[in-house]
């Protein structure tokens, strides 16, 4: 199975981070996701990232780093995640389409129903927030 590629956002605010639960009407439905959607034909993952973030959340993020690519096969789709860690420059948070959407910290996040592609994602961010201590 070809994998499609997907952008998702992990918009940063302080020590937390911003998750969405997806709909009853979308695929995985009711799991929590760091909120993004597909790279269209011609478009970058970074603009997609911004687009995306746009048109579901209504806010304009700018991207602080990218982390390494996750590819996941669901039964009946793959995808390959492009993750972003983000701020958030402008906006107030309105959801277009999740249901709902909450700030976490890390070490809350693995009490969320998360997608199963986005716990490698979880994982490097984790990393990366240790390499940023670290500097
Ligand atoms: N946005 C997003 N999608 C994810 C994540 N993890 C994960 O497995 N996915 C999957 C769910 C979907 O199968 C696919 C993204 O589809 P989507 O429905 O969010 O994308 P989209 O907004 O472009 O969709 P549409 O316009 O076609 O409705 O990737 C994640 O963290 N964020």
């Amino acid at each position: 199975m070809q994998p499609i590629d997907v952008t998702c956002a992990i918009i940063e605010r302080d020590d937390q981070i911003l998750i969405a639960q997806r709909s009853e009407s979308m695929s995985l439905p009711l799991k929590w996701e760091f909120p993004g959607g597909k790279i269209r034909a011609g478009e970058s993952p970074s603009d997609c990232l911004v687009r995306e973030i746009d048109e579901e959340l209504g806010v304009k993020v700018t991207v602080v780093a990218a982390l390494p690519l996750v590819t996941h096969h669901y039964p009946e789709i793959a995808v390959t995640l492009h993750p972003f860690v983000c701020t958030q420059i402008s906006g107030d948070l309105v959801l277009a389409e999740h249901v709902d959407c909450c700030w976490v910290n890390l070490e809350s996040l693995s009490s969320y129903d998360l997608a199963a592609a986005d716990i490698p994602v979880v994982q490097s961010y984790a990393r990366y927030r240790r390499n940023e201590r670290a500097e």
